[in-house]
This record gives C-alpha cells, sequence and structure tokens, in this order.
C-alpha cells in the first residue's frame, strides 16, 4: 500500500518535476497519494528571484514541461538543499542525466545516507549515481510515460544496498502501471532503448500513418483522426485480449486482403524489423554514451 510507504510526515521526494517527473506526479496522484504526503523539488531560486523559504505551492515553479497548473496544490521546495529536515520517506531523482552533477552534492548533503534513492535517468549506472549521491540504497529504474495514466512500464535494479527496498519500489512504481526487475543492470540501456523510448516510436507511427494516409488522398483531419484511433484502439484490444501481438495481426490479416498487400512492404527483409533493430539499437548506444559522458571525472594521476 502506498500509504504505508509514504506519509505527510515522511514523504516521497521528486527531485526534477518535468515532463517525466511530472507524468510520474500525475499517475501517483491518480492512484490517491496526497498532495501533502509529496514534495517537489524544482531548480534552485535564481539569485535576485523572491526567495522560496521553506516549501510553498506548485504553479509556475514547475517546469514548462511538467504538468504546471495540473499540479497546484503539491508543496514545492526550489533546490534540492531545501529537502535538508523534510525527513523523506523515499527520493525519486528525474532531471536530465546531465544536471545530476550540479545537484548532487546539494541532494547527498539534505539526505540521511539511509535514505534510498530512485533514479530514472538515462544512462546514469548505478556507481555513478553513488559517485554523485555517495553510498545509500540506490534503484536505477526506467518508467515511460504513460504512467500519468497508471499504463506505464517500469524497469529496475539496485545496488547491494537498494535490493531491500525493491519491494517497495515496486509497490511505489507499480501504482504507475507494471514493473519488471532486470536480472543485470547491463540491460537497463536496452530496456531504456525499448520501453523508456519506446512510446516516441509509437507516437511517430501515428504520425507516418496518418501521412500516409494524406498521400492516399484523405483530408489531413480524418487521417490524423484515423491513425490515432487505429493506434490506440489497437494497443487497447492488445491489452484486452491474451493472444499474442502475432496473432492479432494474423488475425486482421485476410488471405489475398488489403493487409496482405500492405504488409508485405512494412514486412520486406529491410522493411520495420530491420528499422526498428537499428532503431533500437542507436538509442541503447546513446544511452551506454550518456553513462560515460555523466561519469564524474577521474582524479588525475599526478
Ligand atoms: N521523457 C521521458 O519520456 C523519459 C525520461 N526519462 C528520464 O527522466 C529524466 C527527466 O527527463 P524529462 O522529464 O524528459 O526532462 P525535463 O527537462 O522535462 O525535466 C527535468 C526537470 O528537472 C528540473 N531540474 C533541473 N535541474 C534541477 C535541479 N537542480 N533541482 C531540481 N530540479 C531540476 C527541470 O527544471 C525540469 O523540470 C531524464 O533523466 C530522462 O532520461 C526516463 C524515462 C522516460
Ligand atoms: O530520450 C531520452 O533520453 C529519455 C529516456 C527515455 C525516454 N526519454
Amino acid at each position: 500500500m502506498l500509504e504505508d510507504l509514504i506519509t505527510p510526515e515522511r514523504p516521497l521526494a521528486l527531485v526534477g518535476c518535468g515532463r517525466m517527473g511530472g507524468a510520474m506526479l500525475a499517475g501517483w496522484r491518480q492512484a490517491g497519494l496526497a498532495d501533502r504526503a509529496v514534495r517537489v523539488v524544482t531548480r534552485p531560486a535564481s539569485p535576485g528571484a523572491a526567495s522560496a523559504g521553506g516549501a510553498s505551492s506548485a504553479g509556475d515553479a514547475l517546469s514548462a514541461g511538467g504538468a504546471g497548473e495540473a499540479l497546484a496544490g503539491v508543496p514545492v521546495l526550489a533546490g534540492a538543499a531545501a529537502l535538508a529536515g523534510q525527513r523523506p520517506s523515499l527520493v525519486v531523482l528525474a532531471v536530465k542525466p546531465q544536471q545530476l552533477a550540479g545537484l548532487g552534492p546539494d541532494l547527498a548533503a539534505a539526505l540521511d545516507a539511509r535514505v534510498p534513492v530512485i533514479s530514472v535517468l538515462a544512462g546514469v549506472p548505478l556507481a555513478g549515481l553513488a559517485a554523485a549521491l555517495g553510498d545509500r540504497p540506490l534503484i536505477r529504474a526506467m518508467p515511460n510515460t504513460p504512467a500519468a495514466i497508471g499504463r506505464g512500464v517500469t524497469s529496475m535494479v539496485a545496488n547491494a544496498a537498494g535490493a531491500p527496498w525493491l519491494d517497495r519500489a515496486r509497490t511505489l512504481l507499480g501504482v504507475l502501471g507494471s514493473v519488471v526487475v532486470l536480472a543485470a543492470e547491463e540491460q537497463m540501456d536496452a530496456a531504456t532503448a525499448l520501453a523508456g523510448s519506446g512510446p516516441a516510436y509509437v507516437f511517430h507511427l501515428v504520425e507516418a500513418l496518418a501521412a500516409a494516409g494524406v498521400a492516399e488522398g484523405l483530408p489531413e483531419a480524418t487521417a490524423r483522426a484515423l491513425a490515432r484511433a487505429t493506434v490506440a484502439g489497437a494497443g487497447a484490444l492488445l491489452d484486452a485480449d491474451d493472444r499474442d501481438a502475432a496473432a492479432l495481426r494474423q488475425a486482421v490479416t485476410s488471405p489475398g486482403g488489403t493487409t496482405q498487400a500492405g504488409l508485405d512492404v512494412l514486412m520486406r527483409p529491410a522493411g520495420l524489423t530491420t528499422l526498428m533493430a537499428e532503431t533500437v539499437h542507436a538509442a541503447t548506444a546513446r544511452s551506454r554514451a550518456l553513462g560515460r559522458e555523466t561519469a564524474p571525472a577521474r582524479p588525475s594521476a599526478d
């Protein structure tokens, strides 16, 4: 139960509330998490800006990419240092990978070493998180944006100190959809490429379907509406029907019919399977590169 894990006295701290953090917060709130059991941590107030003082209320303190006014009422702290004294039960870190180095020292100093941090940063390994945040229970997680409606999927893996927290992380992240515990951290880059980025591939499929419909003579608005409803409906059917994707595809495909003619193109040797393999390969490689690019500098030999 979420209420056993997070209370107003031992709140959930969400550090970074942009597109992914905002989606997660929306999912938790939809599941009944009380606003007062959350602290959203935004960037530190810039010099000269009105002092944020203690916890204020959300609004345009949240990034333009976040859920903005929809989250009004959630206590907001400006800067990770403001978490000192807030006694979070756990922290979810959802800033950009490149922003970790800047906030790491403030966050580490503000938190008791026993407080676990769940990071959703693409590419940043557990070792990099430990270097930035100190030795503590750490969980590296990769959610996706359907979390906003409780329909996401999150992969996760923990360091040794974080392993006892995996069940509680499953409770927290399970509210946002399904959860997969990976057998090894090495799998996280591929999980990121497939499922973290995956919604974007599907949304692009909608764009491509609509454009193809326009090319075949449909008015743009009609093509967009048809493409959107088709992908949403196919996703809902996939969810509601136990058959696997291949069986559902075959159920659409009449021998000698229109679908077969289309699939003959899509499934040709250099078709979608090849393109998707290249797509996920590129995203996996980028996840690995992000890990290298954001690694703390090694001390020089001299
Ligand atoms: N967007 C997505 O679909 C997914 C993103 N992720 C990961 O989530 C993380 C965030 O990505 P997005 O939400 O897309 O980026 P974003 O740019 O929308 O959100 C980042 C947020 O962090 C805030 N921030 C920056 N510095 C801060 C600081 N020092 N203290 C507190 N807040 C600070 C920014 O103001 C912004 O609101 C990334 O590490 C990304 O790899 C993971 C899965 C999916
Ligand atoms: O594009 C990105 O790097 C992030 C990670 C997965 C989805 N969005």
